[in-house]
């Protein structure tokens, strides 16, 4: 069955409205004061392949609801003067993600085209897989 909307059409329309960031123009950010690196991915994936130091996981599931201060679920690090970088594995959840919370009215939001993977290529810092 092929969907009216497929999650390729998706995240192409996503991609075209929200600001993408490659990963060394991500890594350059990342020490910044006033930038948050954002991974969307669930725990196992983090587990499994590793994470980006100093990242604020937020597992993309909760993101609408921790960002909105009138949600009992809100994290008040979203409600902090910053840039947000989203990243997900490869760039496509975070680009739905990202351009959801524009709908929702955040403005300094942006997403890591290439993902986990493409900061790991490009030399960023990261903390290995658990356990490996
Ligand atoms: O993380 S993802 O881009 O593979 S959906």
């Amino acid at each position: 069955m092929a969907l009216k909307t497929p999650v390729s059409r998706m995240v192409a329309d996503a991609k075209a409205r929200i600001r993408e960031i490659d990963a060394p123009e991500a890594i350059a950010m990342a020490d910044r004061d006033d930038v948050v690196i954002v991974d969307l991915r669930d725990p196992r994936e983090r587990d499994r392949v590793g994470y980006i130091e100093g990242a604020f996981h937020c597992p993309r599931g909760m993101v609408e609801f921790w960002v909105d201060p009138e949600s009992p679920y809100f994290k008040p690090i979203f409600g902090e003067d910053k840039t947000f970088v989203f990243h997900c594995a490869s760039g496509w959840r975070s680009a739905l993600t990202v351009d959801t919370l524009q709908n929702m009215g955040m403005e300094k939001v942006a997403h890591i085209t290439g993902g986990f993977s493409s900061w790991v290529e490009a030399g960023g810092p990261h903390v290995g897989p658990k356990g490996g």
